[in-house]
């Protein structure tokens, strides 16, 4: 891992809204989810960072094809990598600084507080649209620290991500539930690899029952942001690092997401 250095806590000032994507249970999209949305806002022209904080399966840099970047120091931090030409979105992940993959997988709980601690405040980010943040699974100490030491820049909220199963939709409630507890408003529910996309005809069939993360939206009381198709050519081009295969619903997502947040924005500035 890089050397350590002291807390930049002003390094998040410049960031204009910090979105937390959350799931409670791994494997259900989280981090295709963080990426996709982030490559939307690109899309529409907004600057954006990824921070990777998910210690034990860090996979940000593969989606994107910036695995094996070595990060590089100023006086504020680290500087994030670029993911792309133009400069718009810029990446921080823990994968770029453990030597050995495995080895946050083994750390105890004080060590893996102190690294999200030290990840979110001395990564120099500089002038940022969103910060969207990719979390471990589940609700833990981890995301207490995460909350902490974001709260004082008044994070927009939570994206929570569910797949259709039963089980997963119950995680869910759980995040729900763990943002009540924080006090992260919670921007909304995205049901992932909601029914299958034929590769052939892109006819799209529901494996499982549909509708399970709407459903849980409306008893839960937080807004639904859309279901995004578990699609072959989008496993493709994440596992190859291609950034061509964008579903049309999460533009649609995006959309709702961008409302909220300048929503928020309003509100605040009419408090101040
Ligand atoms: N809608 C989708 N269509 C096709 N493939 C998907 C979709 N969502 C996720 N995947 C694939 O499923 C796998 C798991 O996704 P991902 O790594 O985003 O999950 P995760 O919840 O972040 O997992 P972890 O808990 O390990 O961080 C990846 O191979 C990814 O490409
Ligand atoms: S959706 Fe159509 S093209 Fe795809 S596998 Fe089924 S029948 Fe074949």
């Amino acid at each position: 891992m890089a050397a350590s250095m002291g807390n930049n806590s002003d390094n998040l000032r410049g960031v204009k809204h910090i979105i937390l994507v959350l799931s409670g249970k791994g494997g259900v999209g989280k981090s295709t989810v963080t990426t996709q949305i982030s490559l939307s806002l690109v899309s529409l022209g907004y600057k954006v960072g990824i921070l990777d904080v998910d210690l034990c399966g860090p996979s940000i840099p593969k989606m994107l094809n910036v695995d094996g970047k070595d990060i590089h120091q100023c006086p504020q931090g680290w500087l994030p990598v670029y993911a792309d030409n133009n400069q718009r979105l810029s990446i921080m992940s823990i994968g770029f600084l453990l030597h050995n993959k495995d080895d946050a997988v083994v750390w105890r709980g004080p060590k893996k507080n102190a690294m999200i601690k030290q990840f979110l405040c001395d990564v120099h980010w500089d002038e940022l649209d969103y910060l969207v943040i990719d979390t471990p699974p589940g609700t833990s100490d981890e995301h207490i620290s995460i909350v902490e030491n974001i709260r004082q820049y008044n994070p927009d909220g939570a994206v929570l991500v569910t797949t259709p199963q039963g089980v997963s939709v119950n995680d869910v409630r759980r995040e729900v539930t763990f943002c009540k507890k924080t006090k992260i408003p919670v921007i909304g529910i995205v049901e992932n690899m909601s029914g299958f996309v034929c590769p052939t005809c892109q006819e799209c069939t529901n494996i499982f029952s549909k509708g399970g993360g709407e459903a849980l939206a409306k008893q839960m009381e937080v807004p639904y942001l859309g279901s995004i198709p578990l699609d072959p050519l989008l496993t493709k081009s994440m596992e190859d690092g291609a950034t061509d295969v964008r579903p049309q619903a999460v533009d649609v997502i995006v959309q709702k997401i961008t409302s909220y947040c300048n929503s928020s924005l309003e509100s605040t500035m009419d408090t101040t």
